[in-house]
């Protein structure tokens, strides 16, 4: 895989960790990007994401072994579009990593006519954060890649795609299209509309009650982080998976019905019930803790799954002398450790935290 040529288009959190994980297993490879946000590139390329900047999508692909698309899924689409009006090299292979895989892989159906090989694919881990400054060559390690081939792509392809990508150190699994597309609704796409449903419901509010911001917090932080994300990503997504979605809100307002019987009868048993096989199912799910006390001074760092980060970060803080009244793990997914939860005393703590961290190399923010 040596010496050979990728391209990626597309440099926000996604294509950039990406980046990082092909040239961290592929050291001599080169690293070809192209964004239309001219500041994403230029931060790709200082911080060594890319190799090198394509002034054009025409020129990036020219000679490429492999193709990435990591835009948001409708600009997928549409680049695909664009991709088969050029001169792709014989055999490269063509990838996306879109959160949605039905309308992308039949577009690209498309590339049939080339000598050229599209496999899609979704890498299914992230973040709520956006752009190249956030990407992290680890971001996928353990994490589940789902690649969608057509029944003709030869088996060759696919392994060869894999090796492309073995840097992620992510667990590759193979379904259609359409089974990805009902599968992330259920687990992804519909989770992060009840987010986005939750916030605005205190947002509405919040308007009468105006300390229910300041009370909001472990409970309601941990359940809408994600409605943080990108709006553009997630728009995509909910119009390119419509009909999933569509099909699962109207079994949540059947279920919300019931639950909303079972609150106005008052029935202690069916409530209980309610929770508690809620939580045996929950549980059920791997590494997870609890446990965090509620706190308005909290900082968040992002660490690596490296043993000794925490006593790293600890020890950091106490030599600054400042106290932590409470730490706490918040996977962004199973097998993983992804951001460190510090509460700490007061705003004046946490100032000294962000600065003390930030000078340790630590990446270290505010709101989670
Ligand atoms: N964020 C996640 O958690 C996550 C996880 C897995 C997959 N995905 C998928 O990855 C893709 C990228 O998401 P992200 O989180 O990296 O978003 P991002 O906003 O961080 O990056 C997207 C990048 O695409 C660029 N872009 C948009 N239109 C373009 C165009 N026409 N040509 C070239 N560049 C263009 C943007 O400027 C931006 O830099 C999406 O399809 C998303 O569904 C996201
Ligand atoms: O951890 C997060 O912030 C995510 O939302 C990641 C998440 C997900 O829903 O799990 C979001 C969309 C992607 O397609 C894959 C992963």
């Amino acid at each position: 895989m040596d010496n050979r040529k990728v391209f990626i288009i597309g440099l926000g959190l996604i294509g950039g960790s990406i980046a990082l994980a092909i040239k961290q297993e592929h050291q001599n490879c080169q690293v070809y990007g192209y964004d239309i946000n001219q500041n994403q590139l230029k931060v790709a390329k200082s911080l060594r994401v890319i190799d090198e900047v394509a002034d054009t999508i025409e020129t990036g692909v020219k000679d490429a072994d492999l193709i990435i698309v990591a835009t948001p899924v409708s600009k997928t689409e549409e680049l695909i579009l664009e991709l088969v009006n050029y001169d792709l090299k014989p055999s490269a292979i063509i990838t996306d990593v879109g959160s949605t895989k039905e309308k992308i892989v039949n577009k690209a159906k498309l590339f049939a006519e080339k000598d050229v090989t599209f496999i899609g694919g979704h890498p299914m881990a992230g973040s709520h954060k956006t752009g190249v400054e956030a990407a992290k060559s680890h971001l996928f390690e353990n994490a589940f890649y789902i690649l969608t081939p057509a029944s003709e792509t030869e088996m060759n392809k696919i392994i060869h795609l894999q090796n492309w990508l073995k840097g992620t150190k992510a667990k590759f699994i193979e379904m259609s299209p359409e089974q990805h597309d009902k599968l992330a609704g259920v687990i992804s796409h519909f989770p992060h509309l009840i987010a986005a449903s939750l916030v605005h419901q205190v947002s509405k509010l919040e308007k009468e009650e105006p300390m229910l911001l300041q009370l909001a917090a472990g409970g309601f932080r941990d359940i809408t982080r994600i409605a943080s994300a990108s709006p553009v990503m997630w728009r995509d997504i909910l119009v390119h998976n419509k009909q999933t979605v569509l099909s699962l809100l109207t079994n949540w307002q059947t279920e919300m019905e019931r639950v909303k019987g079972i609150i106005e009868t008052a029935d202690e048993k069916d409530i209980y019930q309610y929770f508690e096989t809620a939580k045996k199912f929950r549980d059920g799910l791997p590494t997870r803790q609890k446990g965090a006390i509620p706190s308005f001074y909290d900082l968040f760092v992002d660490v690596p799954d490296h043993p000794g980060v925490i006593s790293d970060v600890t020890g950091i803080l106490a030599k600054e002398g400042i106290s932590i009244t409470n730490i706490r793990i918040l996977e962004t997914r199973e097998d993983i450790m992804g951001v460190l939860r510090l509460s700490l005393r007061s705003d004046q703590d946490r100032d000294r935290a962000l600065a003390c961290l930030t000078n340790n190399l630590y990446e270290a923010y505010i709101s989670s």
